[in-house]
């Protein structure tokens, strides 16, 4: 810029505002705009997962078992993404899974229960993953289909102690798996079908589809160009572990058809890792192999050097995380992925932002900062391809959605991960929560990702490859958002006091039937808990307790605290809880890679070890600033009171004030200090 103007300047350019030494997440950065030239549909998002793999939408869902199976697999390459399937299951489950979604080619997975026509059916749990259930010769996928049960007419049966074949319809004719949607569209009106069964060219009946599916497809917006492998089939990723049964593993799932593997862990940079990629690019040369997760850029040239296809970046950034707090290691997401992204563009590798992506302005951001896609959990945890059931919370229907370090995740069946270490502590290093339900994909994904074409044209980029050529070239201008006033600082706290004692009762409270919602919440911090008080030294109480020489001459002084007096929850035994937090301590030890606190100060000494400030406020000071903004805005209006039933759960009331995701996050042990741990809204 020419001119008097000249000494001001728009915002940073990324290199600038990333090199200050402090940990921005995506909330802490806004993007500036810049110029228009083309309409928004011109923009193409476009992209690849991993070295060899495109896709036409930056979209991946996240190897998670509230996230990833077959039905989010084949939705998710309907749409041009892509879902790595987790792997917290057995090689065989999970080859399973990845077979059932390469063996579709239409966008739907339901997953319906199969019985003979001599059962009879005694549980409504038969139809949790499918309003109807499938009726063949055998009661197998591998005999002929012979009927349908609708779970409503089962449900009108007075006595359900009779034989399907009484009640059954008859599937009248079935239609190949090998169908398109269109194809299969045109067979059911063709035939004048409600239903039919899905049969694969082995015979085996892989589902069932039917005329009201067809129509609910066709009422989203079109389908873009999807994702597919070399085989011809949807394109399916799939995670793996370290561990040296892993390899046995990742034979199952190359062999079910994988065609991109991610090698899952909190801190990539491990020995294991390496040696897993090595193992792996060497025995499968053809597949593309993902490494992480990592943060920073030697963690990133590490993997680079092992021959990763592609890079996952984040650490604790996730919506269940609680790494950052339990570890003490991590980065603001923004920085990270800018960071880790500059470097690895140079070495051709595309980076997944993954974790914490809330909003399709997150996405933007992610993509613009250089990531080639974004990775997410909880914002496809409700949809209608997540796996489970949606239930009811306080009238909303939700979907289950857990961290995989989560105790919940970890000790789930047969997981190997931690099998062999029955003796050791497990730390919890994630949540257990529930998300709203949000539809289908097939719907809110197509939305999202118009609205990140929006944000790309506002920047006036129409590709992700321009949008990193503008960030490098310093034309893209960033700015960060002030830090909170004292006020909002101080809510946090406030609210993070109250969600501590607030948030883990299953216990009712008896109540008048009219009241006045804050007394509730101030009953459920005074009442029914098993506390012991806690004062400070310098309260008021400490210096005039008893004989407390310190003020015995100081009558005439006016006393002044520096303290004040609480109460503190019931913690258990410190002989219990205190070795859990050492084992937390340990695993943060690990992350960093020092075993002793000598080869901690020496790494400190050293300045190998990096440190970042994080943009005040922390995230999770932001975070509790926007739940009690949401509390105080239902709650302070007083004056209205809310009629209840006598007997509810105070829980309801601080959840209908607060959206709020609830888990035991470390039920042993309380190691990052709270009872259960509460996540911003959604
Ligand atoms: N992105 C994030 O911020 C986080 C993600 N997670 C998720 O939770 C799940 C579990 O993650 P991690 O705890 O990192 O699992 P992990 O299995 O990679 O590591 C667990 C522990 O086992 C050790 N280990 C791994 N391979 C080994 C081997 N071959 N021999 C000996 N020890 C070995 C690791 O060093 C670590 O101490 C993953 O799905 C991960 O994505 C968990 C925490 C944070
Ligand atoms: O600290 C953590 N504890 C956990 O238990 C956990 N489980 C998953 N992940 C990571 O979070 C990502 C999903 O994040 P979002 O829900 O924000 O999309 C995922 O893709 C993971 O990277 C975890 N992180
Ligand atoms: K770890």
């Amino acid at each position: 810029m020419n001119g008097p103007w000249s000494e001001l300047e728009d915002g940073f350019p990324a290199g600038r505002l990333f090199s200050q030494g402090v940990s921005y997440t995506y909330d802490d950065v806004i993007l500036l705009p810049h110029y228009i030239d083309f309409p928004a549909d011109a923009v193409d998002l476009s992209t690849r997962l991993s070295r060899r793999v495109p896709l036409s939408i930056p979209c991946v869902a996240s190897p998670m078992d509230t996230v990833s199976e077959a039905a989010m697999a084949v939705a998710m390459a309907t749409l041009g993404g892509a879902a790595v399937v987790h792997g917290n299951a057995s090689p065989a489950h999970q080859a399973a899974i990845i077979r059932s979604a390469k063996s579709r080619r239409i966008p739907l997975v339901t997953d319906p229960a199969f019985f003979s026509p001599s059962d009879r059916i005694a549980y409504d749990t038969d139809f949790n993953s499918a309003p109807y259930a499938l009726v063949t010769e055998s009661g197998t996928t591998k005999s002929r289909a012979v009927g349908v049960v609708a779970w409503s007419d089962w449900e009108s049966l007075a006595d359900k102690n009779v034989p399907v074949s009484e009640y059954m319809r008859p599937a009248r004719a079935s239609a190949p798996a090998s169908c398109d949607f269109e194809q299969v569209a045109a067979f059911l009106a063709g035939e004048g079908l409600e239903y039919a069964p899905l049969v694969a060219e082995d015979g085996e009946v892989v589902d069932l589809v039917t005329a009201e599916q067809v129509q609910m497809i066709r009422s989203f917006p079109k389908l873009g160009v999807p994702s597919v492998g070399p085989d011809g089939r949807f394109l399916v990723g799939a995670a793996i572990g370290t561990r040296e049964e892993d390899k046995e593993r990742l034979e199952h799932l190359v062999k079910a058809g994988a065609n991109v593997v991610v090698v899952d862990s909190s801190q990539g940079n491990s020995i294991y890792q390496i040696d897993m990629i090595k193992y792996a690019k060497n025995r499968y040369p053809g597949l593309d192999v993902i490494g992480g997760n990592v943060v920073t850029i030697a963690q990133a040239q590490n993997l680079i050097k092992a021959g990763v296809d592609g890079l996952r970046v984040g650490m604790g950034s996730g919506s269940i995380c609680t790494t950052q707090e339990v570890c003490a290691v991590g980065r603001g997401q923004a920085t990270a992925v800018y960071k880790v992204a500059s470097f690895a563009k140079d070495h051709d590798v595309p980076v997944i932002a993954d974790g914490g992506i809330a909003n399709s302005g997150h996405i933007v951001k992610a993509l613009v900062l250089g990531a080639s896609t974004v990775m997410m959990g909880s914002f496809l945890a409700g949809s209608h391809e997540a796996p489970g059931v949606f239930e009811y919370q306080n009238g909303r229907r939700v979907k289950k959605y857990r961290g995989m370090g989560s105790l919940e995740a970890m000790t789930k069946g047969s997981d190997a991960r931690y099998l062999g270490d029955t003796l050791k502590l497990k730390v919890a290093q994630g949540v257990v929560g529930a998300v709203a339900d949000k539809g289908s994909i097939l719907k809110f994904i197509p939305y999202t990702m118009q609205a990140v074409k929006q944000g790309f044209q506002d920047l006036g980029v129409s590709s992700l490859q321009s949008a990193h050529n503008l960030l490098q070239s310093e034309v893209l201008r960033l700015e960060i958002f002030s830090p909170p006033s004292p006020f909002q600082r101080e809510m946090g706290y406030m609210v993070k006091n109250l969600l501590t004692l607030s948030s883990k009762s299953s216990r009712k409270i008896h109540s008048p039937i009219d009241f006045d919602v804050t007394l509730v919440v101030k009953s459920c911090i005074e009442n029914g808990r098993r506390v012991k008080k806690y004062r400070g030294m310098g309260s008021l109480e400490a210096m005039t307790k008893g004989s407390d020489a310190r003020y015995l001459g100081d009558t005439l002084k006016l006393k002044v605290a520096q303290g004040v007096v609480g109460a503190v929850a019931d913690k258990g035994s410190i002989l219990k809880f205190i070795p859990y937090t050492m084992q937390a301590v340990k695993q943060g030890f690990q992350d960093l890679g020092v075993s002793s606190l000598q080869s901690a100060h020496n790494l400190l000494q050293s300045e190998v070890l990096r440190l970042e400030i994080f943009s005040p406020p922390s995230p999770f000071q932001r975070e509790m600033g926007y739940m009690v903004k949401n509390l105080l805005t239902l709650s302070s209006k007083s004056s209205r009171k809310i009629h209840s039933p006598i007997d509810f759960d105070v829980t309801l009331v601080v959840k209908s004030c607060i959206e709020v995701r609830t888990g035991a996050a470390q039920v042993e042990g309380g190691v990052h200090g709270l009872v259960s741990y509460e996540k911003k809204p959604f």
